[in-house]
């Protein structure tokens, strides 16, 4: 590796978003292997110092605020470096692992290098992803120990060990053929760490961690993407650093254009948002961005992540377009139900919990009563947004279904009653319910298909009684037409 030092020396001292930019270039052109220990002492090292210990409160109260962009020397970073790759090369017989390619012992015992060197403190706080934070202060976060696994390896000469990430979990893949799988960090908390494990048990039990078989396999040229879109440019809870984020950003785009992020839904969203808060010129706008995740999820991953959804609805959301958003969050909740919930989901739970119980209520309250959003009050008459709400509930009932935990309970209905009852009785009536020809999974068997129908007949009055469903009006309902027929006493 030192052949490294000689062609990153001369990009040193880093004294600005250009120069990193440059440094990250020459890294991903080179014909050697991006080095992923540099990278991310590197961006580690910017960040820390751009987010943490930023003003120095002095007796006349004045802020002395350090220099904007940190000066990185090449001895800071030299220096770190080879404190890894003592502890690495330090820590793991070569010997004792001839075989070209990597076994499950050898994976464990990086990962044990890795785990036995960390402080036993604070591991969900920002900013310990990197191999600044684990070289510098001994902590590392749930991803920054699979990545410090996943460079230590690269160190070590073992290239067919890669990082595999889920929506919220990361491990690694290794062997021949690169389908050998091991935990290598722990995940949430309470929860036993699994490291060692291979990750087939937990897949089959259908849960969103796993992704149901569809995690981002990383390459080398993925994992720089990881890093960079790891990063986190927040300085506290309201406040980003503007320089962070323009690095950040400026990252993305560069690997945007090589193709590293066209199988990585996340930092497509992640570059999505940067683009809100900053656009740059000449880019596309967040909604393509967001697209864009989706469309990679769809074509490489089976349409089985649901952030790439929920990312699109929040933005929607935050630019008050709200039928758009119920719709990104129905897509999100068809993808959820083609899982089980299982108790390490909490966070993709939170997230809906979130959407049910407090956007959705905010978007009923926002367009009905007498607000600026009340021009969006013909939502309440869209039977588009009411069949949203309802295949948005029918996706967490049906991701509930064969679960081991409910996901329900009687604040869900509680919410779920005072969105319904905000929409006009008649939009109500006017929606199809059928199932989805080609869902073959929601299929429910012939006589309880019958039981549906006839329920359907009996209770419900306003469908039409020769049972033909009336199909989703196309959307073109609106206040006035509604309202007229209110007026007239239409009872279609
Ligand atoms: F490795 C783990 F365990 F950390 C799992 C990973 C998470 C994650 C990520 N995140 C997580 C999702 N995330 C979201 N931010 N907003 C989201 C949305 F709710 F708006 F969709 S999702 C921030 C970035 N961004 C890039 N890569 C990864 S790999």
């Amino acid at each position: 590796m030192a052949c490294f030092r000689d062609k990153v020396k001369k990009h040193f001292p880093l004294t600005d978003i250009k120069s990193v930019i440059n440094l990250f270039k020459e890294q991903l052109e080179s014909n050697e292997e991006p080095n992923l220990a540099l990278l991310s002492i590197v961006l580690g090292c910017i960040e820390n110092t751009l987010t943490l210990n930023r003003a120095v409160p002095t007796n006349d109260d004045t802020k002395l605020l350090r220099p904007i962009f940190p000066i990185v020397d090449f001895s800071t970073v030299d220096a770190l470096y080879t404190q890894f790759e003592t502890l690495v090369k330090g820590s793991v017989d070569l010997t004792k692992y001839p075989s070209g390619y990597s076994n499950r012992d050898l994976v464990k015992k990086i990962s044990d290098v890795i785990w036995s060197s960390l402080s036993r403190s604070f591991k969900d706080k920002a900013h310990l992803q990197s191999l600044y934070s684990f070289l510098t202060g001994n902590k590392l976060d749930c991803f920054g120990v699979a990545f410090g696994v996943v460079a230590a390896a690269q160190l070590l000469g073992r290239n067919d060990i890669h990082l595999s990430l889920s929506e919220d979990h990361a491990w690694v893949i290794f062997g021949e053929d690169g389908t050998d799988t091991a935990e290598v960090t722990w995940h949430g908390k309470g929860n036993e760490d699994k490291r060692g494990q291979s990750i087939a048990l937990s897949v089959a039990e259908k849960s969103w961690l796993y992704l149901n078989g569809h995690p981002v396999i990383c390459n080398r040229m993925i994992e720089v993407a990881a890093i960079v879109s790891a990063a986190n440019p927040s300085i506290n809870f309201t406040t980003d650093s503007i320089e962070m984020g323009a690095l950040q950003q400026e990252l993305l785009w560069l690997l945007y254009d090589k193709g590293h992020l066209s199988k990585y839904p996340m930092a497509l969203g992640n570059l999505g948002d940067l683009e809100e808060i900053s656009p740059t010129p000449g880019r596309p706008p967040p909604l393509c961005i967001f697209q864009e995740a989706i469309t990679s999820a769809i074509k490489h991953y089976d349409n089985h992540h649901v952030y790439p959804y929920t990312y699109m609805g929040a933005y929607l959301y935050r630019k008050r377009c709200y039928k758009e958003a119920i719709k990104c969050w129905a897509e999100a909740s068809n993808v959820i139900r083609k899982f089980n919930y299982t108790r390490e989901d909490e966070e993709i739970y939170k997230e809906f919990l979130e959407i049910a119980n407090e956007l959705i209520p905010n978007i009923v309250k926002a367009v009905s009563l007498n607000t600026l959003d009340r021009a969006q009050m013909n939502i309440l008459y869209n039977p588009e947004v009411y069949a949203d709400i309802l295949r948005f509930y029918d996706g967490i009932c049906e991701w509930e279904e064969g679960s081991s935990t409910p996901v329900l309970h009687v604040g869900w209905a509680q919410h779920l009653t005072f969105s319904l009852n905000k929409f006009d009785p008649r939009t109500r009536a006017k929606i199809d319910v059928g199932k989805d020809e080609d869902d073959e999974d929601s299929e429910m068997d012939e006589n309880d298909e019958n039981d549906n129908e006839s329920n359907s007949k009996s209770k419900d009055k306003t469908k039409p009684q020769n049972g033909v469903p009336v199909s989703t009006n196309d959307g073109k309902e609106t206040l006035k037409s509604a309202l007229d027929d209110l007026k007239k006493g239409d009872s279609t």
